[in-house]
């Protein structure tokens, strides 16, 4: 496996102190991050969610998606757990990168969905590979976890990698009127489970 366990170090954040655990992907040269807050228990169910990197959302404010929104969320409940982890992935853009995802973008600003922009640009509609968790979560001392997810995928990949998903727990925040269709989208085309959402055309 190309995953190399690298550093750890504290993160002190609005909703509490969590540990910061730093992996390297030799095969790819993404570097990995992995977050704990309190003292994990392998053998117990552990709340948690697995968050791919996006630029836009986590860190640039966009309305565009709803990634910041779950990111904030998930931290917060884990810390008021007192117990969980995220995986931080580096899987910019559903795996195309940050510049093909603003050509994505730029697609989409001329009418064509998140699928559509993703086939016109040549890439299947989510590239992302999920076989850096399992070291991962070894590392850090999961087996058994509560996901915070509404991608179906995310729970397969983990069962897939021998993880035990007790519960899928729904992680619908941060609607609004730039990212509506975008939501609408996930749901019917990319299997997402967001029934907690209504659609205006519903
Ligand atoms: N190609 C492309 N990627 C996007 C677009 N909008 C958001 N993304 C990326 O989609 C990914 C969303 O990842 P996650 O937050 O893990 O969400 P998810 O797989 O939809 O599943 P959840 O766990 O339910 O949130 C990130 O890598 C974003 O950069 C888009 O319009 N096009
Ligand atoms: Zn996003």
């Amino acid at each position: 496996m190309s995953i190399k366990y690298i550093a750890t170090s504290k993160l002190p954040t609005p909703w509490g102190v969590f540990a910061m655990h730093g992996f390297e992907d030799t095969a790819t040269g993404k570097e990995h991050v992995a977050l704990t807050f309190g003292q994990l228990d392998p053998t117990q169910p552990m709340l948690g969610r697995i968050h791919s990197e996006c630029l836009t959302g986590d860190a640039l404010f966009s309305l565009r998606c709803d990634c910041g929104f779950q990111l904030q969320a998930a931290m917060q409940n884990v810390a008021e757990k007192g117990q969980g982890f995220l995986l931080y992935l580096r899987q910019e853009g559903r795996g195309i990168g940050l510049l093909n995802k603003i050509r994505a973008y730029e697609l989409q600003d001329a009418g064509a969905n998140t699928v559509e922009a993703n086939l016109q640009l040549g890439f299947e509609a989510d590239m992302r590979k999920y076989d850096m968790i399992l070291p991962m979560l070894e590392k850090i001392g999961v087996t058994k976890v509560r996901l915070m997810t509404n991608n179906p995928r995310k729970v397969t990949a983990m069962q897939d990698a021998g993880i035990e998903v007790v519960e899928r727990i729904p992680l619908q925040v941060g609607k609004n009127r730039y990212n509506e269709s975008y939501l609408k989208t996930k749901s019917t085309e990319l299997g997402h489970m967001m029934s907690e959402y209504h659609f205006h055309d519903e």
